[in-house]
C-alpha cells in the first residue's frame, strides 16, 4: 500500500490460517517478554473477531500465571451481558491452558464508567508497559473505542493522553471505557487484525487520513497488520 503511512500488511489464506498462525506469533513474543520480565501484559479486543484467535491461543504452552490480560476496551455494560468483552475474554481465552492467566478489570459494577475510571487507571497502571497488544478495527476506522465521532476522541489522541478515556458514541448503544491511542502505542508489540473487503478498504482510506477523522491512522506505523478475506 502507499500513502504517507507504510502499512505493514500480512495477509492469509484463510480465517484457520490467520488464527492459528497469529496465535503462534502472539504466544512466541509473550514467551521472548517472559524469558527477560518477571510478568508480561497481554491487551486483546473485544467485538467478534479474536474469538477464533482466542481459541487458538488458550492452548499455547507457556507460563499463563505469569501473563495479565487486559481488554483494549469495554462496553459499560455488567460482565455477563451478552455484549460484554470481559465475557467475551473469560469464555474464549481465559480457558485451557490460559486459565492460569489473570485478568485485569476494565468495568466496575457503577452506573457510568466516569464513577469508575480512576480506580481503574490505579487497578492497572503498575502493570504498564503493554508487552504484546492485538487491536480490531471498524468499518469506520475506529480501533479499541477511539471512535471518530467519540465524544472524547481529541483527549484519547493527544499526545499526553491518561491512559482511560471514556468514549460515547451515536452509533453505540451503550458508554465505553478504553485505553488511549498513546498507551496503545506505547506496546512493545503491536498487532491490528482485520477481515473482510470492507475493512481493508477502510484502511486504505485511513492511511491518508488524520487520525481525527480516522483513529486507527494514529497507530498505523507502530503496527503490523493482519488481513483476511
Ligand atoms: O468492543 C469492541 O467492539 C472492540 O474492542 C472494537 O474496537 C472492535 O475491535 C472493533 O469494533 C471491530 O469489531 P469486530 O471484530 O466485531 O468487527
Amino acid at each position: 500500500m502507499e500513502g504517507h503511512t507504510r502499512v505493514k500488511l500480512l495477509t492469509y489464506a484463510d480465517r484457520d490460517m490467520m488464527a492459528i498462525d497469529l496465535a503462534q506469533k502472539l504466544a512466541g513474543e509473550l514467551t521472548a517478554t517472559l524469558m527477560h520480565e518477571e510478568r508480561a501484559l497481554l491487551v486483546v479486543p473485544g467485538g467478534t473477531t479474536p474469538g477464533p484467535i482466542f481459541d487458538a491461543l488458550c492452548a499455547a504452552d507457556l507460563d499463563w500465571n505469569r501473563v495479565d490480560v487486559l481488554l483494549s476496551d469495554e462496553r459499560w455494560v455488567p460482565a455477563d451481558h451478552p455484549r460484554s468483552n470481559t465475557r467475551l475474554v473469560r469464555e474464549r481465552l481465559l480457558v485451557g491452558r490460559a486459565a492460569a492467566a489473570r485478568m485485569l478489570p476494565l468495568y466496575a459494577s457503577a452506573d457510568t464508567p466516569e464513577l469508575a475510571l480512576a480506580q481503574l487507571e490505579q487497578v492497572i497502571r503498575p502493570y504498564l508497559p503493554i508487552s504484546v497488544a492485538l487491536l480490531g478495527m471498524g468499518d469506520d476506522m475506529h480501533t479499541a473505542s477511539l471512535f471518530p465521532d467519540g465524544d472524547n476522541l481529541t483527549a484519547a489522541l493527544a499526545p499526553d493522553a491518561p491512559l482511560l478515556v471514556t468514549m460515547r458514541s451515536p452509533s453505540q448503544p451503550e458508554p465505553r471505557i478504553s485505553l488511549t491511542a498513546r498507551v496503545l502505542r506505547e506496546a512493545l508489540s503491536l498487532h491490528i487484525v482485520i477481515t473482510g473487503a470492507e475493512k481493508r478498504a477502510a484502511l486504505g482510506r485511513a492511511k491518508d487520513l488524520p487520525p481525527e477523522q480516522a483513529p486507527i491512522a494514529a497507530l498505523l506505523d507502530d503496527a503490523m497488520i493482519h488481513w483476511v478475506d
